[in-house]
């Protein structure tokens, strides 16, 4: 009978990389305490004599804990000890000849860099692939092979839906990505989500290889445990929504966290401003070096892209990362993304390094991130009405990168991927001014601050951030749009710019009572 294996964290071995004076058994039998669910066996110049002998005890150990054991590349091995199977990569063994050799009772893993790759297997007969590499690693050169999460996830969409194959990735995944991986590599039209992730250097590397298995393996089930549990509150309706936007906005006085933000030169000072009129505290930070130090301290980091430099865009990197590790709400504002390809690289790579809570745009924006051309983009402005089906757009790109999507414009569109609504507030001054979008950002950020800061969530160890996202973007439009509709109607409103003063006015005194008189929001 074929070995039942479960994936979930699996193990691939380097003895080369075991930490000064551990021993290879003892470091091995302390990460199956830990939790380490499949070993792969990987000797990559091991004579077979010694090979063997290696793989025979490996097995040893393994199968006192029942554990399977796959052994890379050597069908010769895997016969000669009698493991669960083997693993072969795209210059090893073609899966054909493997499946000859070792005929239907063992499991044969195969590796996919691509989506060809991947289709071979499936359709050849392979129980499994190992798709990577996700990110770099020392155990190999992969330069020019990495695929990030979202080549990962365009593997999975491609896999036949009622395919029984199973999917680990692998390359540099460690805990401090891990949900970000779990979270990035899933298709939800297809259900695919990963069986495993493949781990080497953080167990093997580790002088406590217990509890860096132990630590993946909790990181994984509370993953899979936070998927079970939504947000949706008991009664989703327009009444309930806005209530708990005013309890947002009202709460951020009292709160007042810091949000940090790496803007464009152009809005800098307005978003600072509506900061502090919200009643949060902002800073500005956008250089590598201020990353690490600020992170623990902030609210919510906001990344908008309107005058990315080279300079700026390594900082984005370091600071969405750190906010992924340290749980802090990241809102990407991908300004004018569609209008060159350097923006399109730029918003490429930040998204295959980390994983945002709210991705916030203009219509043409969103359609680049989309790859759709309906909207076109007029440098940093989306031209014309907008699609001619906005809920879709939203939703598709929010069940893409598992986050909130905003589309801003006349209307808006929030969607978690589940949830949609449509919000009509907002004055077309707005539109008049620069960096409506942008100061958009900044009270989205502020309110995810809050809502993190004040959700109850018995899940959090699985997910990226805490709080319902959701509510807090669309507390953070209202906010503004709301300010913007009372400024527009003020005497001393004479025109663009003395409405961006009584905006930012009128966003330091909303109230219940206005909140929920002019508030036009519908479910979709
Ligand atoms: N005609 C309008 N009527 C009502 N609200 C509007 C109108 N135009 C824009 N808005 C509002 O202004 C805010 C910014 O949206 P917009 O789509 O103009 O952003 P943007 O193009 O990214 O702006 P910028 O690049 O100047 O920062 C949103 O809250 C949006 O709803
Ligand atoms: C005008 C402009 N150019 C780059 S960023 C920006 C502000 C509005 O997005």
């Amino acid at each position: 009978m074929k070995t039942e294996i479960d994936y979930s964290v699996y193990l691939v071995t380097a003895r080369g990389l075991l930490p000064e004076g551990k021993d290879y058994l003892e470091s091995l039998e302390e990460s199956l305490q830990g939790g380490v669910t499949v070993v792969q066996l990987r000797e990559k110049t091991t004579d077979t004599g010694e090979f063997i002998q290696v793989a025979q005890s490996t097995k040893d150990i393994c199968d006192k804990y029942n554990v399977p054991l796959l052994i890379n590349d050597r069908i010769d091995v895997a016969l000669a000890i009698d493991c669960a199977g083997v693993h072969v990569g795209q210059s090893d063994a073609p899966l054909s000849i493997a499946r000859k050799l070792l005929g239907d009772e063992k499991v044969i893993g195969v590796s996919a860099g691509n989506i060809e790759q991947a289709i071979n297997a499936q359709n050849g007969g392979a129980d499994y692939i190992g798709i990577g590499a996700v990110y770099g690693t020392q155990t190999k050169d992969v330069t020019n092979k990495i695929m990030g999460t979202p080549g990962a996830r365009s593997i999975l969409a491609a896999l036949d839906p009622q395919s029984p194959i199973k999917t680990v990735v692998i390359g540099g995944i460690k805990s401090e990505n891990l949900l970000r991986v779990l979270n990035g590599v899933h298709e939800k039209d297809t259900k695919r989500y990963l069986d495993g992730v493949a781990v080497v250097s953080e167990i093997v590397s580790s002088k406590n290889p217990r509890e860096a298995a132990s630590n993946l393996s909790h990181l994984i089930k509370s993953f899979r445990e936070s998927e079970k549990i939504k947000y949706h509150s008991a009664s989703y309706d327009v009444d309930s929504i806005v209530q708990e936007a005013w309890r947002i906005i009202n709460a951020i006085p009292e709160q007042h966290p810091l949000i940090q933000q790496m803007a464009n030169i152009v809005t800098a000072n307005d978003q600072a401003n509506a900061t502090l009129a919200l009643g949060a505290s902002p800073v500005m930070a956008a250089v590598v070096g201020d990353q690490k130090d600020l992170n623990p301290h902030i609210g919510a980091l906001l990344i908008n892209m309107g005058t990315v430099s080279e300079e700026q865009k390594q900082a984005m990197l370091v600071g969405g990362r750190y906010s992924n590790l340290n749980k802090k709400p990241l809102i990407f504002d991908p300004v004018a993304l569609g209008a060159t390809s350097f923006r399109k690289q730029t918003g490429q790579e930040l998204l295959n390094h980390w994983a945002p809570t709210v991705i916030k745009g203009n219509a043409a924006e969103i359609g680049a991130l989309s790859g759709l051309t309906e909207v076109a983009t007029k440098g940093v402005d989306s031209v014309g009405p907008g699609f001619k089906n906005p809920v879709t757009v939203v939703k598709s790109l929010a069940n893409r990168e598992r986050c909130i999507v905003v589309m801003t414009g006349k209307d808006d569109y929030i969607s978690d991927g589940e949830r949609t609504v449509k919000i009509s507030n907002g004055h077309s001054l707005l539109g008049q001014i620069t960096g409506s979008g942008c100061v958009t950002g900044t009270a989205i950020a502020t309110c995810c601050a809050v809502s993190s800061m004040t959700t109850e969530d018995m899940n959090e160890d699985g997910k990226l951030s805490r709080g319902d996202h959701f509510m807090a973007a669309i507390a953070g439009v209202l906010a503004l749009e709301i300010a913007a509709e009372i400024a527009s109607k003020r005497d001393d409103v004479r025109g663009p710019n003395t409405f961006r003063s009584a905006w930012i006015d009128e966003m330091s005194k909303l109230n219940e009572i206005n909140l929920k008189k002019l508030s036009c929001v519908t479910l979709t």
